[in-house]
């Protein structure tokens, strides 16, 4: 059976106060197994939070693929690795539309995060011009082709995807679960055509965009949805907590 994951990244939210009272909360909470529960704190507050966090995990929102050097600004994946991080957010809709990446430059992270034994979680997603052009299935593909085109079968084995429609990023406009279901059955088709049905049929495929507490249990519910990527609902301790639930009680079924 394949893990579920609910992974809430807080993108550019929070405060050392945030971070202490979520991680609070969190540690107070129990999480069903195999839910794997995990948190996506700002990279300043990255280490702070790994010492804190008792029943999530901690992943970082973003790195860069060199190994060191002068890149100013940016994370190595040894150094997010260093302080305990398990995953990583690599190819978010943001950081493609605002930063400018690109397909190659997000393959080359992957294989980066990989090779420090950090989980990437490749983030594809078409925008509602692609949707409503009928381009979003082609779009997908090549952000999944390109996203995997650096990796062996054994380390595409090890990663997760996440479907995030940018139409429905923020907006309160979820992809229905027929919408999100079909897109994941499609990428589940495409890693077996990559990298073969083994590696396919164990892959997590998480759901993205405007998830909460009210719809998380009918996206989860569908056959290949294995879990959300929650921001602003993993930003209300509450609302993250019962997302979490209704990742466990898809499981119980
Ligand atoms: O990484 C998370 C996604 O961008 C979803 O954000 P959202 O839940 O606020 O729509």
């Amino acid at each position: 059976m394949r893990d579920l994951i609910v992974a809430g990244n807080w993108k550019m939210n929070g405060s050392q106060q945030f971070v202490g009272e979520m991680l609070l909360a969190l540690n107070k909470a129990s999480f069903s197994e195999p839910v794997n529960a995990v948190v996506f704190p700002p990279s300043v507050y990255l280490h702070e939070a790994i010492q804190q966090a008792k029943a999530v995990k901690v992943g970082a929102q973003n790195l860069f693929y060199e190994k060191s050097g002068a890149f100013t600004g940016e994370l190595s994946a040894s150094m997010i690795s260093d302080v305990g991080c398990e995953y990583v957010i690599l190819g978010h809709s943001e950081r493609r539309a605002i930063f400018g990446e690109d397909d190659l430059l997000v393959a080359k992270k992957v294989v980066a995060a990989l090779e420090n034994h950090i989980t990437p979680i490749l983030c594809v997603g078409e925008t509602l011009e692609d949707r409503d052009g009928g381009k979003y299935a082609d779009v997908i593909a090549t952000q999944v082709k390109v996203g995997l085109s650096l990796l062996s079968t054994e380390q595409t084995s090890n990663v997760v995807i996440a479907y995030e429609p940018v139409w429905a990023i923020g907006t309160g406009q979820t992809a229905s679960p027929l919408q999100a279901q079909e897109v994941h059955e499609l990428i589940r088709n495409l890693v077996a055509e990559l990298a073969g049905i083994e590696v396919s049929h164990n892959m997590s495929i998480l759901y993205g965009g405007s998830v909460n507490a009210a719809n998380a249990q009918e996206l989860f519910s569908q056959p290949d949805i294995d879990g959300g990527l929650v921001g602003g609902a993993s930003l209300k301790v509450d609302e993250f907590l019962a997302i979490c639930s209704a990742a466990a009680e898809v499981l119980k079924r």
